[in-house]
């Protein structure tokens, strides 16, 4: 169900600011207040109203960190701090975690335990963990291990498809056909990833025809669900709005999550104009982990302790505690050594130090 249907703008609740009968009560920003009384109520109602219009009530977060947020790490990360990482994410509320990938140990040396990886994990209680399988061979390895879902990755660039899977965006879908017609044998969902949705390091700005034919013939060989992937973080709002609207034109909005690399830190209003069109998955990336091997430049993933901020701040709900998050996420940084990409975990870590020492 969407905000528009059920969701009175009297009484809605965005964070610090609570909007009723339109007037904006926000001690922090008097003179927001002064200009909001001056504005008919009406006005102010109109103007929250399509605001939250047709955004979801709940958003599914798929948590990549384990998986996008690893793979790209120069130094291997011990088999042991992946599990815990995977034990600590899924003790947050957080309902999907991607926990590796079944490719090339050539391609992708960093991701070369995920047998024992996915062994360790695979019977967490309640939690959905996917795995990478760009072939017939990776999917018959995941599922050997214990994987019970799957994804596998296409792109919209005819360039990156050939320097991340070594083959064209044709030959990938026809292995990807194979793919899913094993895994529909043993009652396997399949995701499926479109990459370089808006933009190609090879090739620059990507068609959104180019992106809709892909998702559609993922969508028609039995994707679940089809996450659109911003791989090298160059989308607005000014180019992701086209790329949704030629995506959601064939494939039904209710399928589709988007992917969002923070490189131009562009992630969360992309986040928040897919939520006002209707999406409700949405990928992430527990401190900002993350960035392709094979799209040099590409920064991490959006965090995920600032898309449940957002979305907190929204009213939208997630299951996922922050805090916990947050403790995940500090973890991981002192593995492998660096602050966190959150802004929100940074801020929120500050705000309790000082508390501490008053
Ligand atoms: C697809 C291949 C395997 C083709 O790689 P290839 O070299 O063309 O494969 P091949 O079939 O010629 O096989 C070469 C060797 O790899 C082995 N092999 C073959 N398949 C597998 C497998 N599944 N698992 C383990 N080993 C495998 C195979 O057995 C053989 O071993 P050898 O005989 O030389 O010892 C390779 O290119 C590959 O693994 N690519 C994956 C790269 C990758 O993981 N990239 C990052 C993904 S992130 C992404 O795509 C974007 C996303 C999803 O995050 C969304 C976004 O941000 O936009």
């Amino acid at each position: 169900m969407s905000r528009g249907d059920s969701f009175s703008p009297r009484t809605m609740t965005t964070g610090r600011n609570t909007l009723k009968s339109g007037i904006v009560d926000n001690s922090f920003y008097t003179s927001d207040y002064q200009y909001s009384q001056k504005r008919n109520n009406k006005d102010m109602q109109d103007m929250a109203y399509k605001f939250m219009k047709g955004m979801p009530e709940f958003v599914k977060i798929v948590e990549v960190g384990p998986r996008d947020g690893l793979q790209n790490e120069k130094n291997i990360v011990p088999t042991d701090v992946k599990i815990e990482l995977i034990h600590r994410l899924a003790s947050t509320g957080l309902s999907v975690i991607e926990a590796t990938s079944f490719v090339s140990p050539k391609w992708v040396p960093q991701l070369a335990d995920a047998k024992d990886v996915m062994q360790a994990v695979h019977n967490l209680r309640g939690i959905r963990l996917p795995v990478l399988t760009p072939n017939l061979k990776g999917f018959e390895a995941a599922v050997a291990a214990g994987a019970r879902e799957v994804a596998v990755f296409a792109s919209a660039s005819e360039s990156f498809s050939k320097s991340n899977i070594n083959c064209s965006i044709e030959e990938s879908l026809s292995r990807y056909r194979a793919v899913t017609r094993a895994a529909k044998e043993l009652s396997i969902p399949v995701r499926g990833y479109v990459s370089c949705v808006v933009g190609c390091p090879v090739e620059g700005p990507v068609p959104p025809s180019k992106v809709a034919y892909v998702a559609k013939a993922l969508y028609d060989m039995g994707c679940f669900e089809i996450s659109l992937g911003d791989t090298i973080g160059v989308g607005t709002p000014g180019t992701v709005v086209p790329m949704l609207l030629a995506v959601m034109a064939i494939v039904p909005t209710e399928k589709l999550a988007v992917h969002f690399h923070d490189t131009y830190g562009q992630s969360l209003p992309n986040i928040l104009v897919s939520l006002q069109m209707g999406i409700s998955a949405v990928d992430s990336s527990v401190a900002g982990l993350g960035g392709c091997p094979y799209a040099k430049g590409a920064s991490g993933n959006v965090a995920t302790e600032d898309v449940v901020y957002m979305l907190n701040g929204l009213g939208i709900k997630t299951n996922v505690d922050i805090g916990k998050l947050m403790s995940a996420g500090d973890f991981i940084g002192k593995q492998l050594g660096r602050p966190s990409g959150s802004k929100t975990a940074i801020a929120l870590n500050r705000v309790t130090a000082d508390a501490s020492k008053i």
